[in-house]
């Protein structure tokens, strides 16, 4: 199962006792880059690009499930985890999808049942472990997305965008962060809260590529989850349709034409070229 990276350009926190009700709102898109999961017989032990790690929301959607004896899980993503691209949530996503496989031999639930029970089952581990509060749900929208309400019942709006095939996302990973350092802190939350509510009003009025990016990049700066290093970036990136920071990582991300990206690849160091994934 192919699970696409999601960067979230801004986000608000939403906690409740209920773990289906917490999350966030904000937006973000997915990109043709991910992580591929696998499932075989084993003895419960969890692979990332054939290193064995305990990785705990995909360790919880496997205890959901009493299922850790006898499987293990094999993680293929093209980007590290802690790097601010969904990479804990399509692991948790993937690996919700691949259980249903094996578990449901004799197709008692039908595709769709499938699908609802696995966003949730990888959404309560994300929250659970602190990895993540609306990649999930975004990874199985796809595609430009704006999250109106936390959690469930899913309430988003999924962005047409035209001509698609004509911007690129261009990803630098510049370092680690944890995510659950952040979400779970009193401080960031009030920043990152106080913030976010009047950029989702904004991008609902003007739900454009270009406008995503501006109120990104003043999100990022206005909560100081940004670093100098990805601010001189991401000026210096100015000609693009825009650049920010992804949340939560040391990474920077831009969206660009075709026609600008020789010049961005000049620019980044390690650049990682991507599409929007629908
Ligand atoms: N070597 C490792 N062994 C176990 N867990 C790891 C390892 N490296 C990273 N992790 C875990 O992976 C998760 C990454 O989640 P997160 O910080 O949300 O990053 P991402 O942006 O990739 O989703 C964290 O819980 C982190 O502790
Ligand atoms: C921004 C974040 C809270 C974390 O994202 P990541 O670092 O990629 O796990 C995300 O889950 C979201 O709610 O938008």
């Amino acid at each position: 199962m192919f699970v696409p990276a999601h960067i979230t350009g801004f986000f608000k926190i939403f906690k409740d006792r209920d773990f289906l009700k917490t999350g966030s709102t904000g937006a973000g898109i997915t990109l043709d880059k991910g992580v591929h999961t696998t499932i075989k017989p084993g003895n419960g032990d969890i692979y990332f690009n054939n290193k064995k790690i305990d990785l705990s929301p995909t360790r919880e959607v496997m205890d959901y499930f009493n299922f850790g004896g006898s499987y293990d899980v094999m993680h293929f993503s093209d980007f590290p985890l802690g790097s601010g691209l969904g990479t804990s949530g399509g692991c948790a996503l993937g690996t919700a999808h691949e259980v249903f496989k094996i578990i449901d031999t004799y197709k008692i639930y039908d595709d769709n049942n499938y699908n609802n029970e696995a966003v949730k089952i990888a959404h309560i581990a994300e929250v659970k472990c602190g990895t993540g509060l609306g990649d999930v749900i975004a990874q199985h929208t796809k595609g430009f997305v704006i999250r109106k309400k936390p959690g469930f019942p899913i309430n988003v709006e999924k962005v047409k965008i035209n001509n698609i095939d004509d911007y690129y996302v261009v990803v630098e990973i510049l370092g680690k962060k944890e995510t659950k350092n952040i979400i779970n802190n009193p401080q960031w939350i009030e920043k990152i809260n106080k913030t976010s509510d009047e950029l989702l009003i904004k991008l609902l009025k003007n739900p454009t590529l270009k406008n995503f990016m501006d109120l990104s990049l003043y999100f990022a700066k206005t909560t100081g989850l940004i670093s100098d290093n990805i601010l001189e970036i991401c000026k210096d990136l100015k000609f693009t349709i825009g650049a920010s920071q992804a949340m939560l990582g040391n990474t920077v991300f831009c969206i660009c034409k075709k026609e600008d990206l020789d010049d961005v690849l000049s620019i980044l160091k390690n650049p990682i070229v991507c599409k929007i994934y629908e």
